[in-house]
């Protein structure tokens, strides 16, 4: 049965006298991939960097599973459950691929909500990073210095590590962007495999018309950084608000 896990109320920031996020209340429940669209400026990124605590808030307050996580700092909000791709990839550059993983899911195993209820031992951490990596496509690269990484391989190792710490609620920000072509299906997939595999919660801020449609429940618009539409997708998508914002102009069909 699905639930409210994450809830924005009034949420709100300001920087000088412009409100880039302007009282959004919004509930996400458990088994539901939310697209948060709007056009450029439209403030998506920043309503994510306030849900993950990368800028502080101005007004109102975030809850996870009902608990007030407004103060949380950004690895507090980690530990609770909030995983969000670019966070986990303050990543170590000078070492390989596996091992990168491998510190997600050792961090992981501290925290208690270990994969292995016995023993979260050498072998076993390993392996798992390494199913991980096959997932995604990077098991032949395992031992490589991610330095060594093309951009879109460090895109695909930011949702490797995202998967490994397998948080209740994933935050993707254009997971796409940048990737080429061939590239980009690999990430996508692992997204709506996500989304089917259990009841996870899935924010995704994305342009790309075709990848809204394929994988959102329920699109939420933000406008001049308030909460403008919000619902099934179709419905939305055809809203005058969505066609008013965007013109024609910014939701690419790719
Ligand atoms: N740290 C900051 N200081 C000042 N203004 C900011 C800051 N961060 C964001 N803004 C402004 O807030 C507004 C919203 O920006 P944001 O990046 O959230 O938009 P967005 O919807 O994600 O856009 P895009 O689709 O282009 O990524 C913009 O006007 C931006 O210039």
């Amino acid at each position: 049965m699905s639930r409210v896990i994450l809830q924005t109320h009034d949420l709100t920031v300001r920087f000088g006298g412009h409100v880039a996020v302007d009282h959004v209340s919004c509930a996400f429940k458990t088994g539901e991939l939310t697209a948060i669209v709007g056009p450029n400026g439209a403030g998506k990124t920043t309503y994510f960097n306030l849900i993950s605590g990368q800028i502080p808030i101005s007004e109102g307050r975030v809850e996870l599973n009902g608990r007030d996580i407004t103060r949380a700092s950004v690895s507090q909000r980690c530990d609770l459950g909030i995983g969000r791709a670019f966070q986990l990839t303050n990543l170590f550059p000078n070492l390989t691929v596996l091992e990168n993983v491998r510190l997600v899911i050792q961090q992981r195993a501290k925290l208690g909500f270990s994969f292995f209820s016995m023993a979260d031992s050498h072998s076993e951490i390993t392996d798992r990073a390494l199913s991980v990596l096959d997932k995604v496509k990077l098991f032949s690269l395992k031992d490589q210095a991610v330095s060594a990484l093309s951009h879109g391989n460090q895109r695909k190792l930011e949702v490797a590590m995202l998967i490994a710490l397998d948080p209740a609620v994933y935050m993707f920000d254009e997971p796409t962007a940048g990737m080429s072509v061939d590239e980009a299906p690999v990430v996508l997939d692992l997204i709506a495999e996500l989304k089917a595999e259990k009841d996870r919660t899935i924010l995704l801020v994305e342009h790309k018309m075709d990848v809204i449609r394929t994988l959102a429940d329920r699109i939420i618009v933000l406008h001049n950084g308030a909460l403008a539409a919000d619902g099934d997708p179709a419905e939305v998508m055809a809203s005058d608000v969505v066609q008013e914002a965007y013109m024609g102009k910014e939701l690419t069909d790719v």
